[in-house]
């Protein structure tokens, strides 16, 4: 067990999200959480990425509670949150050395990963300048170059056409089938060829 969650609970503008919430992250799976707009998928996320504190409950990154791992859990953490996350002024490929410094990430043949990414020729253009979807996919180009074994991806496919989601689907299958662990939130199903999505369901509570 990679990432586990012991009887968690989140309160937001006095309202509790979940309560007494457990939940476990294997190596090679794909769990999604699931849930109406407001249930809380995205406080949870925040929360299991170490970002935000629970009102109450412990995580424990292989089998050790963070504040023994915290380290450890963030050298083996990829959180790729709800916005896309790119420097505005910055382009494509500037985005890319930016986190490599930042995040130690892989070396890698940026053009030609830029290229798989369905961003030929779009490079050297400041990401303010690249549509929603474009910019998506200068995000998510960091799951080609992180080596760690848990992602969290907060709403992954938003704004992606056919083709991206095809890419990542198949980046996801990859990480997977080599021990890695993904979890997820999507308001559509995932489907991630030749591995079960386990769906984890955030009940909405007034
Ligand atoms: N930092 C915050 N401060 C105060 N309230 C917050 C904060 N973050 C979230 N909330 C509130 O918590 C509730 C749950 O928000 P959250 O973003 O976790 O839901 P979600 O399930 O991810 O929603 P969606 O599907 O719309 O993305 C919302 O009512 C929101 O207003």
């Amino acid at each position: 067990m990679l990432l586990s969650a012991r009887q968690l609970s989140c309160v937001r503008q006095d309202r509790v999200l979940f309560e007494q919430l457990d939940l476990q992250l294997h190596a090679g799976e794909v769990l999604q959480i699931a849930g109406k707009n407001g249930a809380g998928k995205s406080s949870l996320l925040r929360i299991l990425s170490g970002l935000s504190e629970p009102e109450d409950g412990e995580i424990c990154y292989q089998q050790r509670p963070l504040a023994q791992s915290a380290d450890d859990y963030a050298d083996n953490l990829c959180f790729i949150g709800h916005l896309a996350g790119v420097q505005p002024q910055l382009t494509a490929l500037e985005n890319l050395v930016f986190w490599r410094a930042c995040f130690a990430l892989k070396n890698a043949d940026d053009w030609a990963l830029l290229a798989t990414l369905g961003l030929a020729g779009l490079e050297d253009i400041p990401c303010q300048q690249l549509s929603a979807g474009q910019q998506r996919r200068v995000s998510l180009a960091r799951l080609w170059l992180t080596s760690a074994q848990i992602w969290i991806l907060d709403e992954p496919f938003t704004a992606l056409d056919q083709s991206a989601i095809a890419a990542l689907t198949a980046r996801i299958a990859a990480h997977c089938s080599q021990g890695g662990a993904v979890l997820l939130t999507s308001h559509q199903p995932v489907q991630i060829p030749g591995h079960t999505v386990r769906e984890f369901l955030l009940e909405y509570r007034w």
